[in-house]
């Protein structure tokens, strides 16, 4: 606003507000002015009311004087007894309280008869009495007032010389009565006081006097006590011309006295007037109050809604120029900022038309202000986005007033930049949109660096092919896809052969030389569609898709061995590697998922590597199947051994010469809780080769061990052979774990427990297993050679290993009557452990024959079904003594009973 704008807005609020305080102080004079004027002529009206009932009063008075004066004289027509008309005036003035005395004169004046004697003789000139004698008339005539009580003491009054305020004083009057001769006349001293005393009954205090005039303007009276009979008023009467009007009213405020409100009135039969002057003072006192009393509450209230009004007016001053301050430094704001704004602001009409751009948007797209002006922003258009993109943008904009996203814009020299874009509406106070303004902040960096990160995320960074988390998702694609179009997908799982021997030839380095070399060979062998991605190492995954079927993916793979075959050139040398892959297709028989394509293809890409590598080899779901089942079963007896289901039996060995119970072989079996009792033939081959024959050697070293003690506690020491594998024996920390297992019985001694080794190719460094053999011994578990003579070194394995004790095979037992061949070895056996001083058990005794025989061949300890089958724990104890019942201790048992002695 400009100042002279602010001015005019001042005056046009300080006349308004002048007019109404003007307009309210009007009406309020006005109102009060009507209320005085109301005020005085009341009081007026009471004035004239007083005038009217006084003078009423006064000439009933006058006229009762006059018939006091007819009737007092009628029964003495002839006044000649003084003395009886003296008593009929005091007789009459007993009806006549306003007279003093009546008298009667005589021809000259004089007093001849009177109610008061002293007044006898006084002389009264009546010649000056109103109104004037006018031939004998018989009229009431009023004459100046006396000082004094009575005739007798007074003295007649004149306009020079008045009665005294504070004296007695009374009005004479006269009146003749008879004719001719007969006429006298009558002499009447009136009491002005039972007038005064009359007013004074009707007039407050202080409210004005009533006064009474002759027409000739002497003071007959006046209730005001400084009012001195006898005075004259003739002005006053001269003023209110009696000739014309015989009553009227009038303010008088003459200023030398209190103004007053004046109402006279003339008697109609008499000649005098009354004249009722109220002090206006004293009649406006209630008006005086009202007035107060309406300016008390109008002056403040006036006085408030001014202050009140200049306060607001001021207030309102104060936040339109702040207002005005406020836009002004925003104005200058605005400005700045659009000049120096980091971001690029293009302002445009609503049709779209740029009204302006700053420096930072010229910056940004090339296009100085003078370019853009009057261009529409499409001038930008990059083509990146499509139709749709800017019809939402434009939808947003009608509807919710503001736009943001991301926009890709073509600047002035052709090249692409990325902003983020901000469009607004601004709009009017209709609601109207008069511009848009929009502010682009340049990504194009920002851009660059995200689609860095995620080509890091998506690519290895070797070969720039895709990595395992794009593989995975462009699987899933082409997985979907297939399904949609009903064809053939490949997944090829590629492992290069011999890349390690690069590595460690040539160096890291060659290595990823040929890796990216062979990576980007591969991909050229590949169609469009085709994906390519590095796993990691020298693994790689093709993805082929759109195959008709799985035959005509067979070029493909085939080129991709060749790819890899090619010799890559590394400085002087020339690499090559080979390639082997594993293939599998989509979709199959089964429901499959993109990692069991993954992993099929793997298994694939191995079998391949056994079968010579530098081939493909295609998934076999047959294979796979059996691989899974022996994997299942492997599962099962991972989970029989946590569920406890293995159990131990026990076969014994005795002493057929002393019919001693040297020991029992422990032997395991799987209380299936489905198939019943299952022997180790069903289940032991399964996890030959797998960690978890450790687990189940342990575990039948600690149940044995639990097993010596349980005896030992029903008084039976027992010694027990446990069989142990060739992969627990050469376990890395097989002794540690044997000392742990051992302390966990501390009652047991380790020489109760001895181990059973089977000869086999698994056994590879007879010298690292002589001393696992040595250090067990150390710790007091001995060794046994099992199946003795099967093998084909068993000389080898007897000189070799420190072992107590050997078990001669079951197959030499039981084929001892047949040939002489086994015999021979028998008893070679027999000589050997002899010589080496190694005890001696054959297995597989079944009769007394073979018994008998041994005995013969000098080998008395035996095993076998012939003695006693396996048998749970707990009927060895029954056993034993059945056993030695039957052989009797100490002395030699005869092989006839052993058949007898097996409780099975
Ligand atoms: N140069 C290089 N070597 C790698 C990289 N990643 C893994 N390797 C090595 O690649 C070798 C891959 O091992 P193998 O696949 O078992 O070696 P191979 O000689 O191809 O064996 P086969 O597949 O049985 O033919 C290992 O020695 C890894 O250390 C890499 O990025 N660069």
């Amino acid at each position: 606003m400009t100042r002279r704008a602010w001015r005019q807005l001042q005056t046009t609020f300080l006349l308004l507000l002048g007019v109404f305080v003007g307009g309210m102080v009007a009406m309020s004079v006005y109102t009060l002015w009507r209320l005085r004027g109301e005020a005085v002529a009341n009081s007026l009206g009471i004035a004239a009311m007083h005038s009217r009932s006084f003078e009423d009063f006064l000439t009933q008075s006058l006229h009762l004087t006059e018939l006091v004066a007819v009737n007092s004289l009628a029964p003495v027509p002839l006044v000649r007894d003084a003395r009886k008309v003296e008593r009929t005036f005091v007789a009459a003035l007993e009806h006549a309280p306003f007279l003093r005395s009546i008298s009667l004169l005589d021809d000259v004046g004089r007093i001849v008869a009177s109610s008061n004697p002293a007044n006898l003789g006084v002389k009264v000139a009546t010649q000056t009495y109103l109104p004037a004698d006018a031939g004998g008339l018989q009229i009431l005539r009023i004459g100046e007032p006396w000082a004094g009580r009575d005739f007798a003491s007074g003295q007649p009054s004149t306009a020079g010389a008045p009665v005294d305020a504070d004296s007695l004083s009374f009005i004479p009057v006269i009146r003749g009565i008879g004719l001719g001769k007969d006429r006298v006349t009558l002499l009447f001293a009136l009491n002005p006081d039972y007038f005064i005393n009359h007013i004074a009954q009707k007039l407050a205090a202080g409210e004005g006097s009533v006064s009474v005039l002759r027409y000739d303007g002497t003071l007959l009276m006046d209730s005001d006590p400084g009012g001195r009979p006898g005075s004259l008023r003739d002005h006053f009467i001269r003023d209110l011309r009696l000739d014309e009007v015989e009553f009227g009213q009038f303010e008088q405020d003459d200023g030398e006295d209190r103004p007053q409100l004046v109402a006279f009135r003339a008697s109609r039969l008499y000649p005098f007037l009354v004249v009722t002057a109220l002090d206006r003072r004293h009649a406006l006192q209630q008006w005086r109050i009202e007035t107060r009393t309406v300016l008390g509450v109008m002056v403040p209230a006036l006085l408030a809604s001014t202050l009140l009004a200049i306060g607001l007016y001021r207030r309102q001053m104060q936040l339109a120029e702040q207002r005005a301050e406020s836009e002004r430094l925003q104005q200058i704001n605005a400005a700045s900022v659009f000049t120096n704004a980091r971001e690029g602001i293009m302002i445009t009409s609503p049709d779209g038309t740029i009204l302006d751009v700053n420096e930072a948007f010229s910056r940004m797209s090339g296009f100085d202000r003078e370019e853009s002006l009057g261009q529409n922003p499409r001038f930008l258009r990059s083509g990146v986005q499509e139709k749709e993109f800017y019809t939402a943008m434009w939808g947003n904009l009608i509807g919710q007033g503001h736009w943001s996203g991301e926009v890709w814009n073509r600047g002035k020299n052709g090249e692409m930049f990325a902003a983020m874009l901000t469009i607004s509406a601004v709009r009017d106070d209709q609601g109207r949109t008069r511009q848009y303004v929009a502010l682009f902040t340049d990504i194009t960096l920002l851009k660059a660096n995200e689609e860095k990160l995620k080509r890091t995320a998506h690519y290895d960074a070797l070969t720039g092919l895709p990595n395992r988390v794009l593989l995975a998702d462009r699987l899933q694609q082409g997985m979907m896809q297939t399904q949609r179009r009903g064809q053939r997908l490949t997944v090829a799982f590629l492992d290069l052969d011999g890349f390690k021997a690069v590595n460690d030839q040539h160096g890291h380095e060659a290595g990823d030389q040929l890796l990216m070399t062979v990576a980007g060979r591969m991909k050229q062998v590949l169609r469009e569609g085709d994906t390519l991605a590095r796993l990691g190492g020298d693994e790689f995954v093709a993805v082929l898709l759109d195959l008709p079927d799985i035959t005509s993916c067979a070029p493909i793979l085939n080129r991709l061995i060749m790819a890899s075959a090619q010799p890559v050139p590394y400085g002087e040398q020339r690499l090559q590697v080979s390639t082997s892959i594993g293939v599998t297709f989509y979709p199959q028989a089964e429901e499959v998922d993109a990692d069991q394509l993954l992993r099929q293809a793997d298994q694939a890409m191995y079998q391949a590597k056994l079968a010579g590598k530098n081939r493909y080899c295609v998934f076999d779901a047959e294979l796979d199947r059996s691989v899974r089942s022996h994997n299942e079963r492997l599962e099962d007896l991972r989970r029989a051994l946590l569920a406890n289901e293995f159990v131990l039996h026990y076969q014994p060995r005795v002493n057929l010469r002393s019919g001693a119970v040297i020991g029992v072989e422990a032997l395991i079996r799987w209380q299936h809780p489905e198939q019943g009792l299952l022997l180790p033939a069903t289940f032991l081959p399964l996890i030959e080769n797998h960690p978890l024959a450790v687990d189940l050697g342990e575990w039948v070293i600690a149940r044995a061990l639990e097993q010596i003690a349980a005896w030992r506690a029903a008084g039976l020491e027992m010694a027990v052979s446990v069989h142990i594998g060739a992969r627990q024996l050469q376990q890395a920390g097989f002794v540690e774990r044997l000392a742990e297992i051992l302390a966990g019985q501390p009652e047991v001694e380790p020489g109760r427990l001895d181990l059973e080794l089977r000869e086999t190719r698994a056994l590879k460094d007879l010298a690292s297993v002589c001393a696992i053999i040595t250090a067990c011994r150390k710790i007091g578990v001995s060794f046994a050679l099992d199946d003795f003579a099967c093998g084909h070194s068993s000389l080898t394995y007897l000189k070799s290993l420190p072992v107590s004790r050997i078990n001669i095979d079951r197959s030499f037992v039981c084929d001892l009557f047949e040939g002489g061949e086994n015999r021979a070895i028998l008893e070679g056996v027999i000589g050997l452990a002899t010589a080496f001083r190694r005890q001696i058990v054959a297995e597989g005794v079944e009769n007394v024959e073979q018994g008998r025989m041994l005995l013969q061949l000098g080998c008395e300890n035996v095993q076998g079904d012939g003695i006693a089958r396996p048998m749970p724990a707990a009927d060895l104890v029954a056993w034993v003594v059945a056993w030695q019942r039957e052989a009797g201790v100490a002395k030699p048992a005869s092989p006839r009973t052993l058949a007898t002695t097996d409780p099975s």
